[in-house]
């Protein structure tokens, strides 16, 4: 009998609103999104003393993403390929596996999956094949499952859940198979359908007019990252996709509700608000990672923002209203950007360089690229250093036309672009010398009441292609790059304090947690989908000078913690 072992405890809607320093219960750790820790043990003065605590093959290889959750000591992993590990969050030790049985004849363009969420007594997984499935925590026993789309008609489903309120909140992916892109609230307790938001707005809907014709019933618009939340004011606050297919000339119009911030009645899904970050996409440009909810000082007064680092590469900073309405502050590049010639002062709202705009039979070279300045990665927010920090990717850009597309057929890509020349399309920043080693991945710290970039550590001849971590601890973690490491920074500085290479690309969202009064930093490598795309494509930009490098694919969770006699009995 072990009198320490974790024992379950129950997902109540206060701790989510709350959650204990020791827990992580959602893959941000908090409902505002900041990927936050108040947990300090482990702190910038003695990080060199991290070391390995215990790791676990997740059995899957390719892009593992989600953020280890953790729950009294349990920890919670999904993986690609739809299964979930629970584990002795101490040791190691296996508690259950689910796997889910995907059809196989089903294609997956993104074989990945962001995590699990957690209410009352169960787990949430949203699937591939579209459905979401609980579990029983403490058996990881199907409770129930609910499909909210069909597989073969192009949806599927990579995102974390969000639970709020009684309720499942799931969005679908599928802007590269045209289709009509929705949010779905489940009950938590019975997996039935409470409510429904379609992305695109239908005819007669609010933002309806912005589509012509039938070109509303494809227009994409998927919702692939999970919302952030206001208790306060029960608003969800949810980042949207592209449009499809993707030439804009196939959807004149804004196309509402893509590539926005959507905020909705979390009670009853109904619209409170919207901010379109640009209009009418034509870069494959997916807003879809969620604002985060940051109260700014502005000249001694606090104002309630919505931030987000643009997949256009434009830090946004939006103002957030009690009722749900979302007004715009502002928003300038963060990364070389040449499609916008100006932003609106008062809304917000872009104008483009033509010439920068791909189209039917019309080529285009622009700036970033389809990956954009950030793709999902999410950014990360100390209210101790007020910095906020982006996984950022400079000096890339892309080259692409459309072709003229026939009918859409369920299930097949409906992109307009053909798929070879989507992974050729990267190119560097013209006037940059490809010979010499590249400035590519950043990790840039931004001062949101200033609107300053205050500091950047950069990365040369990779991407960065991670989630960030920051503590209370003056750190923030984070790996990304195509060196297989996993690092520490100083929060206030950027500088490298801490650095250990793994077995394979990590992509994961890292988390913290503490378990008998021992704190371990957790995180999942596996590499994949669009981070190995990416880098395909600067192996070719780059030749000869990653020619020789190879990033494994395995999946394998690993667990920090510092050298000590703590750890060793920890670990025992
Ligand atoms: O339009 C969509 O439905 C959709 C879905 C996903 C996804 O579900 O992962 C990605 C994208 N688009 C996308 O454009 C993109 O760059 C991307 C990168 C990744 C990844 O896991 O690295 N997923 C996705
Ligand atoms: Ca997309």
């Amino acid at each position: 009998y072990d009198a320490t072992a974790p024992s379950y405890a129950t997902v109540s809607q206060d701790r989510l609103d709350k959650p204990e320093p020791q827990n992580w219960l959602m893959p941000r750790g908090t409902y505002n999104g900041w990927g936050y820790s108040p947990l300090d043990q482990i702190n910038a003065k003695n990080v060199k003393r991290l070391i390995p605590v215990w790791s676990l093959s997740t059995g899957v290889t390719d892009a593992h993403q989600a953020a280890p959750i953790v729950n009294n000591g349990i920890m919670f992993v999904s993986t690609p390929q739809n299964r979930i590990i629970a584990v002795d969050a101490r040791t190691g030790d296996t508690i259950w596996r689910y796997e889910r049985h995907l059809p196989p004849d089903m294609q997956q363009l993104h074989p990945t999956n962001r995590g699990v969420a957690l209410y009352g007594d169960k787990v949430y997984m949203a699937t591939m094949d579209a459905c979401v499935v609980a579990l029983t925590a403490t058996t990881g026993k199907v409770a129930w499952q609910h499909c909210v789309a069909k597989w073969r008609d192009g949806y599927y489903m990579t995102l974390a859940p969000l639970a709020a309120d009684g309720k499942i909140l799931v969005g679908v992916s599928g802007g590269e198979l045209g289709i009509r892109g929705f949010i779905d609230a489940l009950d938590a307790e019975t997996g039935k359908e409470d409510w429904k938001f379609y992305t695109v707005a239908g005819p007669g809907e609010p933002g309806g007019d912005t589509w012509k014709g039938d070109s509303w019933k494809t227009g994409g618009v998927p919702i692939w990252m999970q919302g952030n939340y206001d208790p306060a004011t029960r608003t969800v606050y949810f980042g949207t996709g592209n449009g499809g297919p993707w030439m804009p000339d196939t959807r004149p119009g804004d196309n509402l509700f893509a590539t926005s911030a959507i905020a909705l009645d979390v009670e009853t899904g109904k619209l409170k608000g919207y901010h379109q970050y640009h209009w009418n996409d034509a870069w494959d440009w997916d807003e879809v990672s969620a604002p985060l909810l940051i109260d700014v000082n502005r000249n001694g007064r606090a104002v309630h923002e919505l931030v987000h680092a643009g997949r256009d590469g434009y830090l946004w900073q939006l103002q957030r209203d009690p009722s749900g309405k979302i007004g715009f502050i502002s928003g300038q590049p963060f990364v070389h950007q040449d499609v916008f010639k100006s932003i609106d002062p008062k809304t917000g709202r872009p104008t483009y360089d033509e010439a920068k705009v791909p189209g039917t039979n019309k080529k285009a070279l622009f700036c970033p690229s389809l990956w954009g300045g950030k793709d999902w990665p999410m950014e990360a927010y100390s209210p101790k250093t007020k910095l906020l920090y982006v996984p950022a990717n400079d000096n890339l850009c892309a080259e692409i036309a459309g072709e003229k597309l026939g009918p859409r057929e369920p299930g097949s890509l409906y992109v307009g672009v053909p798929i070879d020349d989507i992974f050729s399309s990267l190119r560097p920043r013209p006037g940059v010398d490809t010979s010499k080693p590249m400035k590519i991945g950043q990790l840039q710290a931004w001062d949101l009441s200033t609107g300053k970039k205050v500091w950047s550590h950069d990365f040369l001849d990779s991407a960065m292609w991670a989630p960030i971590l920051a503590t209370a601890g003056d750190l923030v973690f984070s790996g990304g790059t195509n060196d297989r490491m996993f690092r520490a920074f100083d929060a206030s500085n950027g500088k490298l304090e801490w650095e250990t290479r793994l077995n394979s690309g990590v992509e994961g969202t890292p988390s913290t947690f503490m378990v008998n009064g021992v704190q371990y930093i957790a995180v999942l490598s596996g590499y994949g989908v669009d981070a190995e795309r990416q880098n395909n494509g600067l192996k070719k930009m780059l030749a000869p000078r990653l020619d020789h490098q190879v990033v494994p694919n395995d999946g394998t969770i690993h667990v920090f913690a510092l050298m000590g006699p703590k750890t060793e009995t920890a670990s025992r």
